[in-house]
Order: structure tokens, then sequence, then C-alpha cells
């Protein structure tokens, strides 16, 4: 289905406020006659015949007309704007609800800035289309109409000499409309490019300024605005044609008029109240022909958007986003990996993996980089789906489960630890929104977090700044191990994080996931020696196999892959 029509699926919703201002419009465009009307009444019957005491009265209604029409576009104008940010707040809405829903591999591949581009900027302009595309173009047609029915009404045969250009200007629309999709899609697309490269440079503003790339950075933002720049001049370039072409052709009505309508005066068939009266209808004629042609460029435009707009909303949500079955009560946290494939693309990540974790189980997760340990665990989360081989917790197939209750049960402390911008509350509350600040200080003293977080200027309440950039590495992984603890699930994933941090607060942390771990099945993609040394037990994962399984004493004496990594990696903490 087209954008544009669906686009307007959104008026339904408004049918009161649709039609309001619908119908002041129509009253606009009535109150126009009253002006040309009034002054060929005073041209022919109140000026001839001196009628002194009735030309202020029809003055007065002249005005009158004037001040009810602008009196129906204020409240027009009212109508208009709130039906348009409702429709604004609607779609946006619609979107953000869609983008929460779509499966992980769809943003891998996508730019955050052209997200972004889509839902603040491209939304606005799609709903142009619907607001300012209906109304006006109603208006404009309606005006059209009720003006050329004046024309033919006043003197058929100059009216039709009159409107002569009207078919020349179809015919210029559709020629110009026909090719124009492509432009503004390269418009819109460059703009998007440009914000994209964008958002990336400013998150990562650090590196470029370690990197002393300012230059080159300031040259590649240069190229991709000057894309943009030539993307908009050619939309322009032929407006620049179009605009005037199409104004000339519209003027030429206004000429015709003058020629046959004259031609009429001369001749005696046409009296000069008439012709007065038609130069002012005739300028009422064409000026909504203008724009018409002022619409059709913005809803070129605005197709272009809806078009990307709609791409997001007919993706396909990601499978059990909303629905599917429960974890049967109370929940123990037994996992299984059986015979559990998966690939990213067309090479495989994880062949044929065999994992099991008894409830309150240490699982480590160990192996040489890109061997798939973080794979394991963003497919027991069902960031991604397994392509082969079933995953299991207290024996239920977790494809089956609803996103949101397999989730709830489980707790992510990542590598980098992720903090939101706002404050330390906010950023613990993500996991239980009714905690607390007792539940709250208790996870933070849990965490080893609880004694900074009270140096801190407004404690609880400081802001930690864009991804928690006014805190350390140690204290960013302490609130997000108080952010796990406060959800208190009954399944654990934890990336170690491999940043160094001096001995103290190693020890403050080792602490904290000690905590963390108590009681509750864990896998953990370690670093730390101590962390594997305590694990149940260890899958040694090489080119996305397990190739070894055990405790650390009965690896080490095995003497394969884990003893080789061990001697190499934990060397400097033994
Ligand atoms: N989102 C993704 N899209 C495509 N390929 C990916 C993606 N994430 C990881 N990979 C690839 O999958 C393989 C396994 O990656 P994974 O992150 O699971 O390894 P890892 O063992 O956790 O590595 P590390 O210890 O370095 O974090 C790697 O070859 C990686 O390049």
């Amino acid at each position: 289905m087209s954008s544009v029509v669906r686009v307007f699926a959104y008026l339904k919703r408004y049918p009161t406020l649709a039609s309001g201002q619908l119908l002041c419009a129509v009253l606009m465009t009535l109150a126009l006659i009253i002006f040309p009307e009034v002054t060929g009444h005073v041209t022919r019957d109140i000026i001839p015949n001196k009628k002194f005491d009735e030309f202020i009265p029809w003055v007065l209604l002249a005005l009158s007309g004037f001040f009810l029409r602008e009196l129906l576009n204020g409240l027009r104008i009212i109508l208009n704007n709130v039906f348009e940010q409702k429709v604004i707040y609607d779609v946006r809405s619609d979107l953000y609800k869609k983008i929460q829903r779509l499966p992980l591999n769809w943003f891998d591949s996508r730019r955050t800035g052209d997200i972004m581009t889509r839902v603040i900027e491209d939304v606005t302009a799609m709903e142009r289309v619907l607001i300012d595309g209906v109304e006006q173009g109603l208006v404009a047609v309606l005006q059209i109409l009720i003006i050329g029915t004046m024309l033919y009404l006043n003197d058929a045969t100059v009216a039709m000499w009159a409107t002569i250009p009207v078919p020349l200007l179809a015919l210029s629309a559709w020629l110009y409309t026909r090719n124009a999709r492509h432009r503004y899609k390269a418009q819109r697309e460059a703009t998007s490019d440009m914000n994209a490269l964008l958002h990336d440079n400013l998150s990562g503003v650090r590196q470029i300024k370690a990197y002393t790339s300012e230059e080159a950075e300031h040259k590649r933002f240069n190229e991709f605005s000057n894309r943009l720049r030539k993307a908009t001049l050619k939309v322009m370039r032929y407006w620049a044609m179009y605009s005037p072409g199409t104004s000339f052709i519209a003027m030429t009505g206004y000429v015709l008029v003058l020629a046959f309508g004259g031609w009429r005066v001369m001749q005696g068939q046409m009296e000069h109240d008439q012709f007065l009266k038609f130069f002012l209808y005739i300028s009422l004629f064409y000026e909504p022909v203008g724009r018409l042609h002022q619409l059709n460029q913005m809803a070129l435009s605005a197709r272009a958007a809806a078009d990307r707009v709609f791409e997001i909303l007919d993706t396909e949500d990601e499978p059990n986003a909303t629905t599917g079955d429960h974890l049967p009560r109370p929940v123990k946290a037994h996992v299984r990996f059986e015979d559990v494939s998966f690939s990213y693309g067309d090479t495989p990540t994880l062949s044929h993996i065999d994992l099991d974790a008894q409830p309150g189980e240490t699982i480590a997760l160990v192996g040489p980089t890109g061997a798939g340990k973080s794979t394991i665990v963003s497919l027991l989360t069902r960031f991604y789906e397994c392509s082969a081989g079933r995953i299991t917790v207290d024996g239920k197939d977790i494809s089956g489960l609803a996103k949101s209750d397999l989730r709830s049960h489980i707790g992510y402390v990542t590598q980098e630890p992720f903090l939101f911008n706002g404050t330390v509350r906010e950023n613990l509350v993500l996991a239980d929104r009714t905690a607390s600040d007792e539940e709250i200080w208790a996870a933070l003293d849990a965490s080893n977090a609880g004694h900074f977080v009270r140096k801190l200027p407004e404690g609880l309440d400081t802001n930690v700044g864009e991804r928690g950039v006014k805190l350390s590495g140690g204290e960013k992984q302490r609130l997000s191990i108080a952010r796990a603890l406060l959800k208190d699930p009954p399944i654990l994933l934890l990336d170690e994080a491999t940043s160094a941090v001096d001995n103290e607060t190693e020890r403050l942390i080792q602490q904290a996931l000690d905590r963390l771990l108590e009681q509750r099945t864990s896998f953990v993609i370690a670093h730390r020696l101590s962390t594997v040394r305590n694990a149940t037990r260890i899958y040694v994962l090489d080119g996305g196999s397990v190739v070894e399984t055990g405790t650390h004493d009965e690896l080490m004496a095995f003497n394969g892959l884990y003893a080789e990594l061990a001697s190499r990696d934990f060397a400097e903490e033994e």
C-alpha cells in the first residue's frame, strides 16, 4: 500500500479535529466571495447612483468578510496544530514501540543516527502530508471550484479563455511529480547519512581527540554535508524550473482575461463592473493553484520520509516480543544447552554446544578471543535465536517463552558497564522500578559501591553523565553489579571486565561479584583466575566448539588449551 495512503489511516483517530478544521477551511473559502461581490455591487449600483447612505455599510460588509475569514483562519490554525501534534505523537509512539520489539540483528546492521533521523525528522516531514496536504489541498481545490463556478456564472466565454492554462498546469505538475521521487529520497538519505556520522563522531569524541583526528573527521563530515547540499540543490534546481514555469502559465490566465474581457467590454457585451469582478476572481482562482504546486513539492518530500518510517513499522517483531509461555514457578534455574549451533551470517559461530548448569552452579566460559563466549550468553537471553538445537531452563525450551518472562529471570552484567545519562537512582531502578531507597542502598553496599555513592554531591540523585562518563571504570562496574543485585535474578550472566583496576578496587569488585554469584545459576565469561578457580565447571571454547570441560584442577592436569591459556593469561595474577 502506498505510504501516503497509509499516513491517512492516522486521520481516522481524530475525526472531530479533522472535520472541525475542514469545516473552518470551507467556510473561509466561502467568505472569500464576499469582497468581489461587494466590489461588483458598489461599482455597479452604489458609486454611479451616488448612494452615500449605503456606501459605508457595504464597505463595512467587505471588511467583515475579511474579518470573518481570518477569524476562521485563527480557529483553523489552532485545530490544525492540536491535530498535527497528536498525530506526530502517535506515529512516534508507534515507531518507538516497534523499535523496541525489533530483533537485535536488525540493530546490528543499522546506524543509530539513521534511526534517530527517522523517528525525529521523517515523522515530522511525513505528517505534513497528512495535515497540510489534506487540509490545504482540499481548501485549494475547493477554492478553485467555487471561484471557477463564479467565473462561469459571471461570463462563461471569458471564463473559458481564463481557464485555458489549467490543463497545461496539470500536465506540468504530472511531469514534475513523475520523476521526483528519487530526488527526494536521495535528499532524505543524505540527511540521514550526515546525522549518522555526527552521532558516531559525538559518541567517539574522546577517540577523535586522543588520536588528534579532528581535521580528518571534519573533512569527512564536510563530505557528507556536501552530499546533502548537492542532493538539496538538485531538488531545488527542478523546483526553480517548475515553480516559475507554472507561475508564468497561470499568469497567462490574467492576460487572457484582459484580452478577451477587454474585447467584450469594448463590444458592449460585458459591463465594467463585471470586468473588474473578473480580475478579482481570477487572482483568487490562480492563487490556490500556486499553493497546490507548493503542496505537491511538500507531498513528494513527505512521501520519501513516509517510506522510511513505514520501512521500520513493517519490519517483523522479534519472535515472542510480547507473547509466549512463562517459566514454571518457582524458577529453579537449571539451564541446559542441547546440541546448539548458531551463526550470525554464513559462517558458523557456534557448533553443537552441549552445556549443563544445575541450579546454583557457577559456570565459567573460557577461550581465546572470538571463540564464541559472548554469543553463548546472547543465545541464553535470546538476543539471537539458535539456528539448531535447543536451550532449556527448568526443562522448558526457551524458544517458546515470552522474552519478557525469560529476561525477567536473568541478570546481565556486561563487560563495558553501560550507564544511562541520568541519576544513580535512575540507573539502578532499571532493574526494579519498585525498589525502595533502603533496597537500593543495600544493593550498593553489597556491591561495595555504597561508600563512594554516599560521597557523591547529591548521593543517589547525582547525575552520572552520558554512558556514566562522570564515574571511574571501577565505580561504573560496581554500579552495574549493584543493578544486577537489585534485580536479584535466579540466572546471572557476567562478562567480567578486562580493564585493569588497582588492587584495592579489584578486591572490592571481586567481593561484590562473589556476593552477586551466590545462590544463582551463573555463567561467567571469566577473565579472573579467582572466578575460574571457584567455578563449579569450566567450559573451554575454541572456534565455536566446546573443546574441554572440567574444574580448574582437572583442566590444568589435562594440560590442554585451558592449561595453555591459564599459564599465559593468569601468570600475572599468580
Ligand atoms: N553481532 C555480530 N554480527 C556478526 N558477527 C558477530 C557478531 N558478534 C560477534 N560476531 C562474531 O562471532 C564470533 C564470536 O564472537 P563472540 O563475541 O561470541 O566471541 P568471544 O569469545 O566472546 O570473544 P571475546 O573474548 O573477544 O569477547 C567472532 O568471530 C565475532 O566476530
